[in-house]
């Protein structure tokens, strides 16, 4: 079934006080979560504990009700700048994410060929990763992140550093490959519309402590995939309408914070 849940989770980095507070959440397999909210409202933090790379200070984090204890291959994490390996080609960078797999060499070439055909770069298997554009590279990255078959793909800012046009088909594609994967996806981004577009749900944390002001969920990315064009659906009145729902409450209690 794979259910990823947060019960009542607040982490705290020091004494400071508390950086995430009364956490609840839980998602599974084949849905899409986006987090937004400003800066320092603990969005990183969050992925970082659902990868289990953060223990919570209190509160349980758990996997189908077992408790998780650190990092595990049914959690994929894929990073803004995902650290490829640049002696080897991109077909071995994604085949070296299958080395575990007990697999013989030339079947974990064939799977990663097949792996880079579902993200779009079929027969670019033998260049370097210094021979590809950044929205490649990313793919790559996104590649290497299936070959352990996840239960989740949790992405921290994953399209952040491409340019508008990449960074559009990017989100298209990382529809379909959430979409054939199966797999649930949580994501962070600083774009609301890029939010709005991908989620199945969108999470607005606020910060002070970070916590959940907003657990919408939306349909977009679903009729994309169902054949509506992403620009009819970005144009649409209700889509503008929660776009600047959404901005607002990022914005809530800014200036009283800065009054
Ligand atoms: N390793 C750490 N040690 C101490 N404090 C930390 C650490 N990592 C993050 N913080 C603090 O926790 C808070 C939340 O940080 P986090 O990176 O989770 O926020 P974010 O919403 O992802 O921010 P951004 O949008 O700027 O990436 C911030 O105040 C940050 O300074």
């Amino acid at each position: 079934m794979s259910l990823l849940s947060f019960d009542d989770v607040s982490l705290d980095y020091s004494t400071q006080g508390a950086v995430l507070s009364g956490i609840g959440l839980s998602f599974g397999r084949g849905e899409f979560l986006t987090v937004i909210g400003r800066s320092g409202s603990g969005k990183t933090s969050l992925l970082n504990l659902a990868a289990g790379f953060l223990a919570p200070s209190r509160g349980r984090i758990t996997l189908d009700g077992a408790p998780v204890t650190g990092p595990g291959r049914e959690r994929a994490v894929v990073f803004q700048d995902d650290a490829l390996f640049p002696w080897l080609t991109v077909r071995e960078n994604v085949a070296f994410a299958l080395r575990l797999s007990g697999r013989l060499r030339a079947e974990r070439l064939d799977r990663a060929e097949a792996l880079l055909a579902g993200v779009g770069l079929a027969g670019q298997g033998g260049k370097r990763i210094w021979q590809l554009s950044g929205g490649q590279r990313q793919r790559v990255g996104i590649a290497r992140a299936l070959a352990a078959d996840p239960a989740f793909l949790l992405m921290d800012e994953p399209l952040g550093a491409l340019d508008a046009m990449t960074r559009d088909r990017m989100q298209e594609l990382l529809l379909r490959v959430w979409s054939d994967s199966g797999a649930g996806v949580l994501l962070i981004t600083h774009s609301v519309e890029e939010a709005l577009f991908l989620a199945t749900r969108v999470l607005v944390l606020a910060p002070d402590p970070g916590r959940i002001v907003i657990d919408r969920a939306v349909y977009y990315g679903q009729r994309f995939l169902d054949g509506e064009t992403s620009r009819a659906l970005r144009a649409e009145p209700g889509f503008i309408a929660l776009r600047e729902e959404l901005v607002d409450a990022i914005h809530a209690g800014e200036e009283a914070n800065h009054a």
